[in-house]
């Protein structure tokens, strides 16, 4: 089929060169800057969707961007928990963590799913190096205790999960000087020598501040924030954010998205969104385009 000068359908191609001419500032914007991605376990439900972001990562690469994957995979926990006749248990967004379901989280997050973003990301003809918090003693971490929002004062014990007391950078930096783009599980090492299952949103969201990211996105599968009647909060700044925790419009896994989110705002990371990771190409439309997609974060 030909198509005439006037065509303006989104298949055309001057509509097509519009688009690839629309990058070319940000592309100089944010040439060798640091984008962690925060790539959520409910983002990979489909293999072509994983395949795009695969390719959306690599062509961030090669246009001069450092991207850090940093992957959850709550769901994908779930049904390895489910085939040994557990059930998963939430506290506040936070899986209650025993050792054997310790062992499932070390074997789930830091084999299967970082293996197969490594492997897609290679395919799509980058250089994926997979990572957890022990290499390189990436990600330093203890025991977390939590406040007990039903008895003030009190702390729950949710087993083997862990705040993180430190993030060594220096492994990530020498990849990423040496063009590889690492994959990183949220898996922490403690001094007591015992793996730690951390949420992968609050990994995602220090590792942003400690290697001064220019950008942390967060992929997961909602459009963004959404506000009591299911519509779209294009942005969300610290008193709002307050009021949500407070009524309760933002619980679950959106919790600890938010706070880290937050935190990385604060503490220097210049954007932070949270958007929808079952739309095709949606990393490549927020960091590229004119278009934001889902909610931005900000610190004041
Ligand atoms: N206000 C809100 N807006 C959007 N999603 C919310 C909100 N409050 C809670 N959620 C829940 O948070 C979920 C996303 O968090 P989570 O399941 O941990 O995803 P991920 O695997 O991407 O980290 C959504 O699917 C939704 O069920
Ligand atoms: C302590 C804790 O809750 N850890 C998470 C780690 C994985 C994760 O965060 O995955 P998503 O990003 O897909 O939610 C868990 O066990 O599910």
């Amino acid at each position: 089929m030909t198509t005439s000068s006037s065509d303006t359908s989104a298949h055309s191609p001057t509509v097509k060169a519009d688009v690839l001419s629309e990058a070319l500032p940000y592309i100089r914007r944010f040439h060798g800057k640091t984008v962690v991605v925060k790539y959520g376990g409910n983002a990979m439900i489909e293999e072509e969707l994983q395949r795009s972001f695969a390719r959306d990562v690599v062509l961030l690469k090669l246009v001069g961007l450092n991207p850090v994957v940093v992957h959850g995979g709550g769901p994908q926990i779930n049904d390895a928990l489910k085939r040994i006749g557990k059930e998963g248990t939430f506290i506040q967004g936070m899986r209650v963590t025993d050792a054997e379901t310790m062992e499932v989280v070390e074997w789930v997050l830091g084999g299967q799913v970082q293996q197969d973003i490594v492997m897609m990301i290679n395919e799509a003809g980058g250089k994926a190096v997979g990572l957890t918090g022990k290499d390189g003693c990436l990600i330093q971490a203890r025991k977390k205790l939590l406040a007990d929002q039903n008895k003030p004062g009190e702390w729950l014990d949710i087993g083997y999960v862990g705040d993180i007391t430190r993030i060594e950078p220096a492994v990530v930096k020498a990849l990423q000087d040496d063009q590889f783009i690492p994959v990183i599980s949220s898996i922490g090492y403690g001094e007591d020598g015992r793996a730690y299952n951390i949420n992968a949103d609050l990994v995602a969201g220090k590792m942003a501040e400690v290697l001064g990211a220019e950008k942390l996105v967060m992929m997961t599968n909602t459009p963004g924030v959404l506000d009591k009647n299911g519509n779209l909060l294009r942005s969300l700044s610290a008193q709002t954010i307050d009021e949500l925790f407070a009524d309760g419009t933002i619980s679950g896994g959106m919790l600890p998205k938010i706070s880290s989110a937050l935190d990385a705002a604060r503490n220097g990371v210049t954007s932070v969104h949270v958007v929808d990771g079952r739309v095709p190409h949606c990393l490549l439309l927020e960091i590229l385009t004119d278009q934001g997609v889902g909610t931005m974060i900000s610190s004041h």
